[in-house]
């Protein structure tokens, strides 16, 4: 991905995040109400039926209030009445969970006085709970005086705990003793414990539940899981386009290699070409002087007293005639095979015209030059031709020595070839006579 589409990527996932949050935090209100006008069933129910109870529970409404009044009496040792909203059947109930904020808009009095109250909430758990079993639903509880909030009184709905005399009575592990609002069957108002028997009113005009529809936590998850599940997607993209491209690349790399390889060989075998004969193989007048620009480097010693030693290959006209230029060809490749074959490495064999080769012998008096020569004359009238050939060469030998002009040394080389030639051919004529 480009910098421009990761740029363009963040803001927009900035963009959704600081939307959710703000809805989050200023909206996304979910509200439960429940009044005397809300379709929850009410009705109240007091000690009678327990063991000498024998509190009056009366359901009425006055104006928008659900008024329970209570003829609390003292026969029963814990007393009372309570007025409930029924808000589902177990085993579902209604999910309460999502809400974390109540508000309680009621009043409590007896005999002229505020009186505390109690709020129940009861949910069923398929742990703990049997249908059909009012007894064995979980109990939350929380106890306040109404007055002292003026009739209305907001708390997180967290503080409704579970009740601890349900808790001393359902021995349970751990995890099924905390708060559990998922399945909450009824939610109640009811007279406090260790109240004075008599009559007690207790006005309920509103209970209202406030909650996000999504809760800030799981916003906040879901939001991580956004940005994580983007950049894990847009990192994938990205590494497979980068793996194409690393593809993409080596093969171009690959067969750059292959094409520099082969530019490389042309130009070698170009500059081969630049210095070498083609037909013998021997260098060519360019490439003897580039050979010997090569030696002069090494040093004088290296090279001085240096040989010359002109081959012309006799009658060689006759043989281009009696057998063809294609058997003429074999002649010159063969003397050059056996001339390099005859001398040192070091020695540089050019071609220097038609049928006409120079030996340059390094580091080599006349007296061993003419040795030389006289060795390739032997070898070349014992060698086997083409055609069954009966070939012979002339040969001149010069000395070129430090200081000497090398076109000198080759010219002297050249007439003392001419000399073997005039003097009857296949033989070695040195420049200047051995002593
Ligand atoms: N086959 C062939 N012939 C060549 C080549 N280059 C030159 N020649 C021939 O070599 C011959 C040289 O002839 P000449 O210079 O008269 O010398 P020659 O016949 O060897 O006589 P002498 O040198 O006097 O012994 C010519 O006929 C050229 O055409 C070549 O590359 N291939």
């Amino acid at each position: 991905m480009s910098n421009r589409a990761w740029r363009r990527l963040l803001m927009v996932l900035l963009a959704i995040t600081g939307i959710a949050l703000a809805w989050n935090r200023w909206g996304m209100d979910d509200r439960l109400v429940i009044d005397a006008d809300s379709r929850w069933p009410v009705l109240v129910t007091d000690d009678r039926d327990l063991e000498g109870g024998n509190s009056v529970a009366v359901l009425r409404r006055e104006g928008r209030q659900v008024v329970l009044d209570c003829h609390l009496g003292a026969g029963y040792q814990y007393r009372f009445c309570e007025l409930q909203f029924g808000l589902g059947e177990a085993p579902q109930g209604l999910d309460l969970s999502h809400y974390d904020t109540i508000e309680i808009v009621m009043s409590a009095r007896a005999a002229q006085a505020a009186v505390p109250v109690r709020v129940f909430i009861r949910s069923f758990h398929p742990r703990y709970s049997a249908l059909g079993d009012e007894g064995s639903l979980k109990v939350h509880e929380i106890t306040f005086t109404p007055a002292d909030y003026r009739g209305a009184l907001a708390f997180p709905l967290s503080q409704i705990g579970v009740a601890s005399w349900w808790v001393d009575e359902h021995p349970l592990p751990l995890e099924f003793i905390a708060q559990d609002l998922t399945h909450v069957v009824s939610l109640s108002v009811a007279t406090a414990g260790k109240v004075d028997a008599g009559l007690h009113t207790l006005a309920v005009e509103r209970i209202e539940l406030h909650g996000k529809w999504i809760s800030a936590g799981t916003l906040g998850l879901g939001l991580v899981g956004m940005w994580a599940a983007t950049m894990l997607v847009c990192l994938v993209i990205d590494s497979l386009a980068a793996r194409r491209h690393l593809r993409r690349s080596s093969a171009l790399q690959t067969s750059l290699r292959r094409l520099n390889a082969t530019l490389q060989s042309q130009a070698n075998d170009l500059a081969r070409q630049a210095r070498q004969d083609a037909l013998s193989g021997a260098l060519n007048r360019h490439g003897l002087t580039e050979a010997l620009i090569g030696q002069t480097r090494l040093g004088d010693a290296a090279l001085f007293p240096a040989a010359l030693v002109f081959i012309d290959i006799d009658h060689f006209k006759q043989i281009n005639d009696r057998h063809g230029h294609a058997v003429g060809d074999e002649v010159i490749r063969g003397l050059a095979e056996l001339v390099r074959a005859q001398v040192q490495r070091e020695d540089l064999l050019a071609r220097w015209g038609g049928e006409e080769f120079l030996l340059l012998c390094q580091a080599t008096p006349m007296a061993e030059a003419y040795g030389i020569a006289e060795r390739l004359r032997q070898a070349v009238a014992q060698a086997d031709w083409p055609a069954r050939l009966q070939v012979s060469c002339s040969f001149g030998v010069a000395e070129w020595s430090r200081g000497q002009d090398l076109d000198d040394a080759i010219r002297r080389a050249d007439e003392a070839m001419y000399q073997a030639k005039r003097q009857g051919r296949d033989r070695v004529v040195c420049a200047v006579p051995l002593g």
